[in-house]
């Protein structure tokens, strides 16, 4: 049994225990049951507590039973007991109480908690319902409103809040177990059927029907294209409709048919992901195991523009102090604008009071002196993409810095060792790409160079953690692995155009598919010019002129559509104009005719004939010139899991959970089929070496192997015999 029965003073306690998280797989479930039957039967038993051990209760139901699942009762069987039990029953609760574990809670006639307790139904966040009865009961302990926002958001509420809710009879301090029994047995001579929420009827204001539409429409654009937000509203709405018997069958059907969802699989599976990335390892033989992260207790920026702002901004609202340091005091006033705004936009969100913006804003010590860096431990350097001024950013701070001090360069391109060799600690040396807006992304993307050390790459991995990041070890390469991948994607983007689509039909293609924004929408965003400096710096890197009328360039497929839009003063939407037209900077895209001329006469001059291009072969084209490049990433060693590839384009592009990633999107479809495309598209165009097939996607396309093994045949750690 993975609940322990044991009695003290005439109350029976039983604690779930299965670590790490005390997950309510079959046997718990049967724990529990058994334990309450037993407790019902035994008559020198008055009371019953149900806890949890290693300091937490329950979180949820075992993700991993969905997949397969033993059986065992069902959860609503242990409310249905407790419902009938003239012996009070009460959750004590500590850590967290999650998912099927406040389901739990809520089959129970009171509820205590530790005031460090965090209670929530996630399971919107796998895709699911709370199908345990959440959906029908928490309605009845805390009110309809309250019950909508929860579930639908999946967000943690902590104690003393759900107290103020009516999730929470008492918060106590002390020995949760003591504690649980010394209310327990105060509540001994109390008719139960009075405090058991079945009985209870569900409190509203306003017209049901209202809310119920109100409801839809809120989770319908705040979590597009996502069914389990749907279901939530209905089977909440449910609880105020329909006898409480109904509620739970209709919500038991619910929870089935999610739990068999394609949506729900591929955000079960990206749970796990995010979890597999932090057993990270370097090739030089360090992994997360191993190596101790050293303490971040100062930290210093470098570059108060928006980027560097807004890292600041990320450390001081995580409790690390930090110097942040402009190269004069014009640039760094402005930076100190941009971190005060962006704290008052915390502040009016709710996320921070203005009293803890306050002290944040203590925390960071701006500066235009570069040696007041001296005694931090870690410096992030956020200057523009120059490698120069890099190079000679970090000659001085190792110069400045003590010897213990961790220097990270936030480059979106360039290679690591290319810096490090800057410096004469190179293994203190690495990277850490922020995606911008950077206090707002979650995708913290750290490089290591070729001497980086474990040490340091296991202290950014936990800085990335500490300020509330999704942090991803990669390998060094031109662009690493989000932006590697990202170029051919929007390559293929451009190539659409000049065949015959526009960007308004290529954006709501990729919409449609799930992703919150489109390709030439993002490019507007930041900026038309990056995309042109980035591809003449690779011009005179190459001691070769840009031209936008060769279809040619540096040997690859050539769009010059960038070049055209840039000459033509179109730099996106800072300036109203790019791939669309903006009436203002809030504004949306509007499409453009004269863009739509641009494009025809560039095709015109260029003799290019345009076609009817499907949205099939769109999406296509750009989703598998990326995931190719994702082979060729795995084979390369850049990431050591497909997972890795996934959890960035889940953080860093916004790519839909509920399709679980690139890499997992492929194994849906099947890598056989997408090698054949590839293939396909290799032949259609020759010229652009990103149609080159992986030969790690043509070795997988011939055998049938799990996405969590591609990286051990990637890297030689699992042979397959017949390759
Ligand atoms: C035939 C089908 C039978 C089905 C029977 C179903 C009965 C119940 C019916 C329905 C309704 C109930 C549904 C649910 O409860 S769904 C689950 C809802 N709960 C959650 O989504 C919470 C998930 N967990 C978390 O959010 C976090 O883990 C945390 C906040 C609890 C702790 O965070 P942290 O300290 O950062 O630790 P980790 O996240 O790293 O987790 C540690 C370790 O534990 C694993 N784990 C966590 N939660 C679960 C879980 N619910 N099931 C299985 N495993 C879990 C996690 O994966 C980590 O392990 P690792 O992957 O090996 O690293």
């Amino acid at each position: 049994m993975m609940a322990d029965y044991t009695v003290r003073d005439q109350v029976a306690v039983i604690e779930l225990d299965n670590p790490p998280v005390n997950a309510l797989g079959s046997a718990v479930r049967a724990g529990i049951y058994d334990g309450i039957r037993k407790a019902d039967r035994d008559p020198n038993i008055k009371a019953v507590v149900i806890c949890g051990k290693r300091g937490t209760f329950c979180a949820g139901a075992d993700i991993r039973e969905f997949d397969g699942g033993k059986n065992g009762p069902w959860i609503t069987d242990i409310g249905d007991f407790i419902d009938n039990m003239k012996k009070p029953v009460v959750a004590a609760i500590e850590g967290f109480a999650l998912g099927g574990g406040l389901e739990v809670a809520l089959f129970c006639h009171y509820r205590i908690a530790l005031k460090t307790v965090r209670v929530g139904q996630p399971e919107v966040q796998i895709g699911l319902l709370p199908g345990g009865g959440g959906t029908i009961r928490l309605p009845r302990a805390t009110g309809l409103k309250n019950a909508l926002d929860i579930i639908t958001t999946g967000n943690h509420v902590p104690a003393e809040k759900a107290a103020k809710m009516g999730i929470i009879d008492q918060i106590v301090t002390g020995d949760i177990i003591e504690e649980g029994i010394k209310f327990v047995k105060s509540k001994c001579n109390i008719d139960t059927s009075l405090v058991c929420l079945r009985m209870k009827t569900v409190k509203y204001s306003g017209d049901l029907d209202d809310i119920s539409e109100a409801a839809m429409t809120k989770v319908k654009s705040k979590f597009k294209g996502a069914i389990a937000p749907i279901v939530c509203v209905k089977s909440v709405i449910n609880s105020a409709k329909m006898p409480y018997e109904k509620g739970i069958d209709t919500e038991k059907e619910h929870f089935q048919d999610l739990r068999h969802s394609s949506q729900s699989k591929a955000m079960r599976y990206a749970f796990f992901a995010e979890r597999a990335i932090t057993r990270w390892q370097l090739p030089s033989g360090g992994n997360y195991k191993t190596a101790k992260p050293l303490p971040v207790k100062t930290s210093g920026v470098i570059g108060a523009g928006t980027m560097g702002g807004g890292i600041a901004l990320c450390l001081i609202t995580s409790g690390i102090p930090c110097i942040l340091v402009e190269q004069n005091q014009q640039f760094l006033d402005k930076g100190l604008e941009i971190v005060k705004a962006q704290l008052m936009r915390t502040v009016q969100l709710g996320k921070l009071s203005t009293e803890q913006a306050k002290k944040c804003f203590t925390m960071l010590k701006p500066t235009t002196n570069i040696e007041d860096l001296k005694n931090v431990d870690l410096v992030i350097e956020a200057v523009y993409e120059d490698l120069k001024l890099k190079r000679e950013i970090f000659e001085k701070l190792d110069r400045i810095c003590k010897s213990e001090t961790i220097l990270c360069t936030n480059t979106s391109s360039l290679h690591i060792d290319s810096i490090a060799t800057a410096t004469k600690r190179q293994s203190k040396v690495v990277g850490t790409h922020f995606f911008a807006p950077s206090y707002i992304m979650k995708l913290l993307e750290n490089i290591y160079g070729t001497k980086t050390s474990a040490e340091t790459v296991a202290t950014v991995m936990k800085l990335g953690k500490t300020i509330k990041k999704v942090p991803v070890l990669v390998g060094s390469c031109t662009g690493f692995v989000a932006n590697r991948m990202l170029k051919p994607y929007s390559e293929e983007a451009q190539y659409c155009l000049e065949e015959g689509s526009t960007p308004s039909i290529v954006d709501t293609v990729l919409m449609d598919f799930g992703m919150p924004i489109g390709n030439f929408q993002v490019s507007d965003l930041s900026g038309l010019d990056i995309g042109f400096r980035i591809k003449r710096e690779a011009a005179r890197k190459a001691g070769v002129e840009l031209s936008k009328n060769s279809r040619f360039f540096l040997g690859q497929r050539n769009c010059g559509l960038i070049e055209k839009l840039y000459e033509a003063g179109r730099m996106g939407k800072k300036n109203g104009k790019g791939w669309y037209k903006y009436e203002s900077l809030n504004g949306k895209p509007i499409v453009d005719p004269e863009v739509t001329m641009l494009i025809e006469e560039h095709c015109r001059s260029l003799g290019i004939e345009r076609r009817n291009i499907g949205s099939q072969e769109i999406l296509e084209r750009m989703q598998y010139a990326m995931i190719n490049e994702g082979f060729k990433i795995l084979e390369e060693g850049l990431c050591t899991m497909a997972e890795e590839i996934d959890v960035i384009w889940i953080y860093g592009f916004s790519w839909p959970k509920y399709m679980g990633g690139p890499m997992y999107y492929a194994s849906q479809i099947g890598l056989k089929k997408i090698y054949e495309k590839v293939c396909y598209y290799h032949k259609t165009f020759p010229y652009s070496m990103h149609w080159v097939p992986s030969s790690l996607l043509a070795k997988l396309s011939q055998i049938d192997l799990p996405l969590s093994e591609w990286g051990d045949v990637a890297q030689g750690r699992k042979l397959v015999n017949k390759l």
